[in-house]
């Protein structure tokens, strides 16, 4: 099970979370990322934790003000990329470009997507995982694999229909070692998770608890 820690804009310190998430993963033998802003990609990726973007624009290098160019993430020391989180949603035809600038740039790419129906249409896009999310479960306490875990039965479905080869993770209200277990009962592969380490008193806690059972 891969973990994916998203640091939002949440005014936590990246790198005592980067510094405790690649030291939870050494000890745990669990894949374990930070999503840091990309202001901090260099910051986060100089701890040693594997280090992906928030998000890359679909452009590459030129006349391009204010874009998040994949290969300056990539040389800043990402591993990977994030496109189209529910708070940074994208057309798909958008979608396209930057799972393919990333992909240029060596990145490897996670597309998140609200529901399986969007699930199947971006995992035919030929990024390396797709993540479903529903919005309105986002940043609460309820777990997506206990309150809905159907959205991710359905999404692994929809994902396998279109490229078996696509990886699917799952993420929205997940804080403990037991959802991740749960997530992992509904055949995702993965976790995207944000508030239950950015914003925990103490994140080292949180992530040993979120390995725990694996
Ligand atoms: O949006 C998410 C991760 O990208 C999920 O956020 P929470 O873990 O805060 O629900």
């Amino acid at each position: 099970m891969f973990i994916l820690v998203n640091l939002k804009a949440y005014p936590c310190d990246p790198l005592e979370v980067a510094t405790a998430a690649h030291e939870v993963a050494e000890e745990s033998g669990v894949r374990i990322a930070v999503a840091p802003q990309a202001a901090d990609v260099r910051r986060v990726a100089d701890t040693g934790v594997e280090t992906w973007a928030q998000h890359v624009d679909p452009n590459g290098y030129g006349s391009h003000t204010g874009s998040t160019l994949a290969e300056a993430v990539a040389e800043a020391g990402a591993d990977g990329t994030l496109i189209n989180h529910s708070e940074k949603r994208l057309k798909l035809a958008d979608i396209d470009g930057s799972v393919q600038a990333a992909a240029r740039a060596g990145l490897e790419t996670c597309v998140c997507a609200n529901n399986p129906a969007q699930i199947g249409a971006v995992a035919a896009l030929g990024p390396d995982s797709v993540a479903v999310e529903p919005p309105e479960l986002i940043g609460g306490d309820d777990s997506v694999a206990t309150a809905d875990p159907d959205i991710v039965r359905d999404a692994v479905e929809a994902a396998a229909n279109v490229d078996e080869s696509v990886e699917v993770f799952c993420g929205a209200g997940i804080s403990s070692g037991d959802d991740v277990d749960a997530a992992g009962d509904l055949g995702a592969t993965g976790i995207l998770l944000a508030s239950g380490v950015a914003k925990a008193d103490d994140p080292r806690a949180a992530l040993e608890d979120l390995v725990e059972p694996l």
